[in-house]
């Protein structure tokens, strides 16, 4: 009857007055906490989502129970528009978890990383009485975070988080999750013991390094550089490190982020205590700028019509440059720019196949403040392959087996495949490893083929493989390949690889 009457101007008008009216009368406050808030997800409702999912909370109370796919836990959750009583300090408290319609055309995405339904508004009221109020309040809602945080940590799986094109709306997640559970861990990993206890002895005083960090005046976070040939461990390493850690994982796909500042979205919203993935760094975008630009200049310079036609990288760069345009200074910003600082322990973990491709500035020391070369499978690595496929301690063909492998170009998925091949019979899955390793080439040497990265200006537009020869026109397009030069780039070699290996940390 109303709605026919009265303009909807002095509908709302009274509405607000009767709100009031009712607000002054009633002996109540109210607190909301909405599910998203500006333009990310409101932390604070994740904490009371799960304060509320704890079991002593939702005793007796209706609840919805689910278990998102794939996941180990069962999570309750306090049904829609339903309310939940405790009492704390002597005072009581409620919650209801109020679920109404949203404006459509946003798409967010749940606490569990899960889409919520687009048309529906989440929030959590908290009532309480207007005395108690300022005595209550604050350690209430500082006990609802510690108890959420506690749960999470039992009973929580741990997320693996990849970013999703956003496009520009309000409100957006810019994560979907799934569980992570990865089995990799430093006991699995098939890579030099010494190594090993250096990571790990370096990831621990990193999680225990907060007021260090603090009084240094640094970020909280860490950076590492694996490198090394497909198949050596970089994954895997990465999974065993948020194992070891208890850490969610972000794997960010760069060629899915549009620019700089989405980049910098994405940063925000990631937690912490939190592993920060960019993996084949030097297949994910072109970020050589000064190699680039080296080119472009080589190229307009010597204005050769029948130049080398644009090398693969340049050429993706140029076609992604309308849709993807994160620049080396973006991610170097992302990395160790003012950004990086708005969250605390972080892990940020790049990897590649080529260290010599990349820019060195990002390889400039303070940069990555690890740099760690996963290399062929050595006989250590190998023990630690055999006891994982085959249950083998030791065998009597291990020492055959590690005058086979010395100085072998053969990865750890290698090694592992060939075992596996025959893991009902150990002998016969030995046999025919060392019968691979015996022909297997040689190595020239266990050192990345690596230019100065200090002088690498110099160097721009030339790549080079160990043994000091240019590769294949794949940077540059201009290399040029005349004997002189590359056997003043081999005598260079020799020596910035024993600088470079100085630089190193492992
Ligand atoms: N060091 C290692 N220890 C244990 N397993 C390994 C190791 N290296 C490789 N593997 C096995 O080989 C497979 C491939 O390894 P992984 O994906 O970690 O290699 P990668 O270095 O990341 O390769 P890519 O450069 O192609 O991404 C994995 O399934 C893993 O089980
Ligand atoms: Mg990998």
């Amino acid at each position: 009857f109303g709605t026919k009457i009265l303009p909807s101007e002095y509908r709302r008008i009274l509405s607000t007055w009767s709100k009031s009216l009712v607000s002054y009368f009633t002996p109540y406050a109210f607190v909301e906490v909405p599910e998203f808030y500006g333009a990310g997800g409101n932390e604070i409702y994740d904490y009371v989502q799960t304060y509320l999912s704890s079991s002593t909370a939702i005793a007796a109370h209706h609840v919805s129970l689910c278990r998102p796919k794939n996941a180990t836990y069962n999570t309750f959750a306090l049904a829609d528009n339903e309310s939940i009583h405790e009492e704390f300090m002597g005072a009581q408290i409620s919650w209801t978890h109020h679920v109404s319609h949203r404006q459509a055309g946003s798409n967010p995405i749940n606490w569990r990383g899960l889409p919520a339904p687009e048309d529906e508004k989440r929030t959590y009221t908290l009532k309480i009485r207007k005395e108690v109020r300022s005595r209550v309040l604050e350690p209430y809602v500082e006990h609802v975070i510690a108890t959420a945080k506690n749960f999470k940590d039992r009973t929580r799986d741990r997320l693996l988080y990849t970013n999703v094109r956003n496009n520009g709306g309000y409100n957006k997640r810019m994560w979907e999750s799934v569980p992570f559970k990865h089995p990799s861990t430093f006991d699995t990993l098939a890579m030099s013991p010494e190594l090993k206890t250096e990571i790990k002895a370096d990831l621990l005083d990193f999680t225990k390094g907060e007021q260090f960090y603090h009084r240094a005046g640094k970020a909280w976070k860490r950076g590492y550089l694996l490198y090394g040939p497909p198949g050596t461990g970089k994954s895997s390493m990465i999974a065993a490190i948020a194992n070891y850690l208890q850490y969610d994982v972000y794997d960010v796909e760069l060629t899915e982020v549009a620019s700089n500042s989405e980049l910098r979205k994405l940063l925000i919203q990631t937690t912490n205590r939190s592993v920060i993935v960019i993996e084949d760094i030097d297949c994910s975008l072109d970020l050589s700028e000064r190699k680039k630009a080296a080119f472009q200049k080589h190229t307009s310079e010597t204005k050769r019509p029948e130049a080398a036609p644009a090398p693969p990288a340049m050429k993706r760069t140029g076609a992604e440059d309308e849709t993807c345009r994160v620049t080396l200074s973006g991610l170097l910003n992302f990395t160790d720019g003012l950004w990086s600082c708005c969250g605390s322990e972080r892990i940020i973990i790049f990897t590649t196949n080529h260290i010599e491709k990349l820019d060195g500035a990002l390889l400039r020391s303070g940069r990555m403040d690890m740099h760690i070369h996963m290399s062929w499978c050595t006989f250590p690595a190998f023990q630690i392959l055999a006891y994982n496929n085959l249950g083998l301690e030791t065998h009597a063909l291990f020492p055959e087996v590690e005058k086979a492998i010395f100085d072998k170009a053969i990865t750890p998925a290698d090694v592992s495949e060939l075992l596996l091949k025959k893991k009902r019979d150990s002998t016969a899955a030995l046999e025919g490893l060392i019968q691979v390793l015996l022909q297997e080439t040689q190595l020239v040497s266990e050192l990345p083929a690596a230019v100065n990265f200090q002088q690498q200006e110099k160097y721009d537009t030339v790549s080079v493989t160990a043994d000091g020869s240019p590769l294949a026109a794949d940077e540059s397009g201009a290399v040029e390949d005349s004997k002189a030069n590359a056997e003043n780039l081999k005598a260079c070699l020799q020596q910035q690889q024993q600088h470079y290996c100085s630089k190193l940390i492992i």
